[in-house]
């Protein structure tokens, strides 16, 4: 894969891309406008990528250490290159969601804002951190409802932004629960490092186990019989997550179970919310 690609973790910014096709789906129960529909996943997309260059940007040099082979500490991309990618990708993002409206444009700018003081200094504070990473995540479902922006769309697009946003938290407090060490050696400052690994496991837990109890509401909420169908398996790797050793080791295990679960998570809401007569 080429080194830029490595670089904006072309695998999530896919994700985040499906993120907002589950947020328009949801939202517009698969009516379809094209110029909407096509500009958020390219906006979430070119603004999800700007997030994750601007983030090795600024962890050259811890991840010199943590992560050699990424594409800056190995040298692959020059940083100034880097610079001007996470800029450029930015800016066309937050420029081209003018197009959709004022309202989204804002989302996209905020967005963008929130990513970059995140890999700027707000990762190394913990708790702000790690809501800030749940916050835009979560803003890359309900950018899909804000695109499509018709009838019920914001009663619809806020049932996945609230689980995206749970599912997202608990894991970013795991992924501070398996970086403890590196984490503790450079003082960033997270559930882990700040009150235990003990202590952040049980909060990652409760928040876990809180969004699996409320997960079925979305049955009583006119989504059809495929959304549970597929949260067997959503709730099979989420319990596998909540379930690994309270250790740094089981906080790795944890991060990979919960990816899966978000995945699984997107596809039973893009599911779900086929109407039954496109299903009959
Ligand atoms: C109850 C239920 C069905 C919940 C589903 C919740 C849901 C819809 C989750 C989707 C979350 C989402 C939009 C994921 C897309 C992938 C993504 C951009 C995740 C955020 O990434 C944060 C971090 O950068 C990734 O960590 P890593 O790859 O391990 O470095
Ligand atoms: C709503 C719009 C317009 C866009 C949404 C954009 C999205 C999906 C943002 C959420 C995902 C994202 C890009 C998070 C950026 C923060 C980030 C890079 C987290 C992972 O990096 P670290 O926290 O440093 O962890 P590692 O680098 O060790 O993986
Ligand atoms: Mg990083």
């Amino acid at each position: 894969m080429s080194s830029y690609l490595k670089l904006v973790r072309i695998h999530n910014v896919v994700g985040a891309a499906l993120g907002d096709f589950t947020g328009y789906v949801v939202a517009s129960e698969w009516r379809f406008d094209i110029k909407s529909i096509i500009l958020s996943i390219l906006i979430v997309a070119l603004v999800a990528a700007g997030g994750y260059a601007i983030n090795d940007v600024y962890d050259i040099e811890i991840d010199k250490i943590n992560k050699p082979d990424r594409p800056l500490p190995s040298g692959k991309i020059k940083l100034k290159n880097a610079v001007i990618l996470s800029y450029a990708t930015m800016i066309i993002g937050v420029f081209l969601s003018i197009f959709l409206g004022y309202i989204q444009f804002l989302i996209a700018l905020i967005t963008a804002v929130l990513l970059f003081y995140y890999a700027k200094s707000l990762k190394r504070q913990g708790l702000p951190g790690n809501l800030v990473v749940a916050l835009t995540t979560a803003f890359s479902i309900f950018y899909g409802g804000v695109a499509f922006f018709q009838g019920s769309w914001l009663e619809r697009v806020i049932i996945p932004t609230v689980y995206s946003f749970l599912l997202t938290l608990g894991r970013e407090f795991v992924k501070g629960i398996e970086d403890y060490e590196g984490d503790k050696t450079y003082n960033v400052k997270t559930l882990a490092t700040t009150l235990g690994i003990k202590n952040a496991w049980k909060i990652s837990r409760i928040v876990l186990i809180s969004m699996l109890i409320i997960s079925p509401l979305p049955l009583l909420l006119g989504f059809n019989v495929f959304y549970i169908i597929i949260l067997i398996p959503f709730f099979y790797f989420t319990l596998r997550a909540i379930l690994s050793e309270t250790t740094s080791k089981g906080g790795g295990y944890a991060r990979g179970f919960l990816k899966v679960s978000a995945f699984l998570g997107m596809i039973a809401f893009i599911i779900g919310s086929l109407p039954i007569y496109i299903l009959v």
